[in-house]
């Protein structure tokens, strides 16, 4: 299939443009059916050239997109650009309608309307109903003197008409694009919640063993390098002993907050998205490190052991000291997360036996 835009976000505004074509095809087969009863005073190359510039009104829309032109805009989708557009070509319709079938072109309006619930607010639509009104008000000023009675008193019912419906679904279409809002931002919260650690902030379990799935699939695909340091508390059991588990929450935080900042002081840690620090465990975190070889993640793994022992971790209970062991591997073919991981693991049983606070690296084996 033909693929509208590498950008899923993007093809998705094309696929949307598209709908809008459907609202144009409704205008022209209005227009036919109106060409066919006498009932627009328009002939055949006027149709041809209402269609056509409709097409083209259509297809600029799309080569902004596909260009990326739209993504300099407050509002990338361009909706309110779309429904002006799709307003103003119903009123140039409506302009050659002659006023007994005018009513009946005005209910076509409710489609373009229809689009603003994908994203605009009540004052944007209130915008477009100004719009839409002051326009037909103008074009029934502007055939006011060859009306009679009769036409002039159904064109003002139908003007008002038109205002109050418009107005209607300015505040029901906001309503709704509110709502719609309102559930996007709860399924980032949802998304936040799902991969976040309670506790620390960091990413849990299950979002860094996903940026860990991600980074190993990039060097199959590329085939950089890829390194894991597993990281673990000392003597955790023993802190939450001596100064209680609420101290032992305190110092994950803590423990937490310097890690990050020292993943983020240091160009090793070029993110692509995703997680690089995850807790992988009570006292247990993962941190992945794409484009590392097993120097790179030596030398990081050792800041990182520094920055916690340098200095005593501050907490209501009092200054407590801490410091952390730590497991690295390095990325090898064929390696699915499980071997990676399982390395990294036995690294750090090594540095707990060989006395804690201290890096150790995977064996050759
Ligand atoms: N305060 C606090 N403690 C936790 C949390 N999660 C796990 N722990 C504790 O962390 C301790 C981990 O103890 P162990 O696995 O025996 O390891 P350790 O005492 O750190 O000893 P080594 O790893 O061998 O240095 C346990 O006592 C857990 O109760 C947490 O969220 N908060």
């Amino acid at each position: 299939m033909l693929e509208l835009h590498r950008d899923h976000k993007q093809a998705l505004r094309i696929r949307r443009v598209m709908l809008g074509l459907v609202a144009y095809l409704m205008w022209m087969l209005v227009s036919i059916y109106l060409y066919l009863t006498n009932l627009v005073d328009a002939g055949v190359t006027w149709l041809a050239g209402y269609f056509l510039l409709m097409l083209l009104t259509n297809a600029v829309f799309i080569l902004a997109i596909r260009r990326d032109w739209n993504l300099r805009f407050n509002d990338p989708g361009m909706t309110l650009g779309q429904i002006s557009f799709g307003i103003f070509w119903g009123m140039v319709l409506l302009a050659q309608t002659l006023p007994e079938a005018r009513g009946g072109v005005l209910l076509v309006f409710v489609t373009s309307f229809f689009f603003g619930v994908f994203r605009l607010t009540t004052r944007q639509f209130l915008l477009l109903t100004a719009f839409a009104s002051l326009a037909y008000a103008g074009l029934i000023r502007l055939d006011w003197s060859g009306m009679d009675l009769a036409t002039r008193r159904t064109e003002l019912s139908q003007w008002l008409f038109l205002t109050i419906v418009l107005l209607w679904m300015s505040f029901m279409g906001g309503y709704v694009a509110r709502l719609r809002a309102n559930l996007r931002a709860a399924m980032g919260r949802i998304e936040e919640l799902a991969n976040r650690d309670h506790l620390t902030g960091a990413g849990n379990r299950r979002a860094i063993t996903g940026s860990l799935d991600t980074a190993i699939q990039a060097c199959r695909d590329s085939g950089q390098t890829l390194s894991v340091l597993l990281l673990d508390l000392d003597r955790f059991k023993q802190l939450n002993d001596q100064h209680g588990h609420l101290t032992g929450d305190a110092v994950l935080k803590e423990f937490v907050q310097r890690v990050e900042s020292a993943l983020r002081g240091h160009d090793f840690i070029e993110s692509e998205g995703g997680e690089r620090l995850g807790r992988f465990g009570g006292e247990e975190f993962l941190v992945v490190l794409p484009s590392t070889n097993l120097e790179g993640a030596r030398q990081a793994a050792e800041r990182l052991r520094q920055m916690v022992e340098q200095a005593p971790f501050e907490t209501e209970g009092g200054p407590v000291e801490v410091t952390v062991s730590i497991g690295l591997s390095e990325y090898r073919a064929h390696d699915e997360a499980e071997t990676l991981l399982k390395r990294a693991d036995q690294a750090l049983y090594r540095a707990k036996d060989k006395g804690r606070n201290r890096v150790e690296m995977e064996t050759g084996e």
